[in-house]
């Protein structure tokens, strides 16, 4: 396998210089290739979410936004009407490229709230609010993401054994990361851990983006099947499991990649704390419980054809291919944001984060 060795920018979201495009890092060619897209329309920006291009919550908030910025600089109208009608739908295209990280939607309806709050000034004037506001969603993410990996690092020390599920690094975010954040940064700070990292089938995001991060930020790195967590955690080798987001339920059930809950079970079951890492932007008080959450099924190739020579299994053989799975709030020892850690009761805790009371049965 030839890595590339062309440094992987951890700007791997950004705006082209003359700020009229998104700029990507295609993750979907890592660790082989780091090849950097332009993404020109709608169609381009829906595409490379859809294919992983560019993944993980917090990134794909990001991109979102940018790309709502980049959008909006081609609606062609000096009336609000027409250019905020226009907005919402690019809006209503992009958020049907992926159904269940919270962010997306939470970065869409934040620039369009942006626009129709300022909708009296000039249409000028608003596209360059928008411009301001999908770099203050970048900005924020970096800071979430640095407060996040304080946070986490309280939770576990020099030394330590921590198991991952798929991949919440810089490249599912901005910078640090949130389930690798508390690593890369106590790693700065002079601390070793020994990193379990699940390749996570079927698309390899431990295998093609976690080993590489944490290998390029010199953490030792063990790289298993998905099913060696057991044995891993089994023989003690385990102190933690660290797992990303895509959206957390009021009472703290989380939607996270396939595989996350079966990780949660067997580390419940060898008495391993289960911490899910996720900035506030990825809780959802609007969904009561996992119940909620629409779960993203994708193309069976990529179980039966994706990363082989050939098909592993009959043409005429189904596939159930969900992307995420729900992992219950009780077996989850904390959920660590920027805010603070959250702990049980999560229907209490998590409101707190946003000023709110738990209101009474
Ligand atoms: C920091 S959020 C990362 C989160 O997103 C991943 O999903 P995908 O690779 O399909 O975008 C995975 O669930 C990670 O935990």
């Amino acid at each position: 396998m030839e890595q590339t060795s062309q440094k992987v920018d951890m700007d791997h979201v950004r705006l082209s210089e003359d700020g009229r495009y998104v700029v990507i890092l295609d993750q979907s060619k890592l660790p082989n290739l780091a090849e950097y897209l332009t993404l020109e329309t709608a169609e381009d920006i829906y595409e490379a979410i859809f294919h992983l291009r560019v993944r993980g919550a917090p990134a794909i908030g990001i991109c979102a936004g940018y790309g709502m910025y980049c959008l909006a600089q081609t609606i062609d109208t000096d009336s609000f009407d027409a250019f905020y009608q226009k907005l919402r739908e690019y809006g209503e295209y992009l958020n049907s490229s992926r159904p269940t990280a919270v962010n997306l939607s939470w970065a869409i309806n934040r620039m369009e709230q942006t626009a129709y709050k300022h909708k009296k000034l000039p249409v000028k004037e608003i596209v360059k609010l928008l411009g301001e506001e999908c770099r203050k969603i970048h900005q924020e993410d970096i800071a979430m993401c640095k407060k996040i990996s304080q946070y986490g690092l309280s939770l576990i020390k020099d030394g330590d054994g921590i198991l991952t599920h798929c991949n919440a690094g810089p490249l599912a975010t901005s910078r640090y990361g949130t389930a690798l954040g508390p690593l890369i940064l106590g790693k700065e700070q002079g601390m070793n851990f020994h990193v379990f990292a699940d390749e996570t089938r079927p698309l390899l995001q431990g295998a093609r983006l976690t080993s590489y991060e944490l290998d390029k930020a010199g953490i030792d790195v063990t790289l298993i099947c998905d099913n060696m967590a057991s044995m891993v955690m089994k023989n003690g080798w385990v102190q933690a499991c660290f797992v990303g987001c895509d959206r957390v339920a009021a009472n703290g059930d989380t939607a996270n990649k396939i595989g996350t809950s079966g990780v949660a079970i067997l580390a419940k079951y060898y008495n391993i704390p289960f911490y899910v890492l996720g900035p506030t932007s990825t809780i959802d008080m609007n969904c009561p419980t996992g119940e909620q959450i629409k779960i993203e099924e994708r193309n069976p190739d990529e179980i039966k054809k994706m990363f082989y020579k050939q098909p592993m299994a009959p043409e005429s053989v189904k596939c159930f291919n969900p992307a995420f799975d729900v992992t219950d709030h009780t077996l989850i020892a904390g959920i660590v944001t920027e805010k603070g850690i959250c702990r049980a009761p999560y229907e209490e805790s998590l409101a707190a984060l946003f000023g709110e009371e738990k209101e009474d049965d």
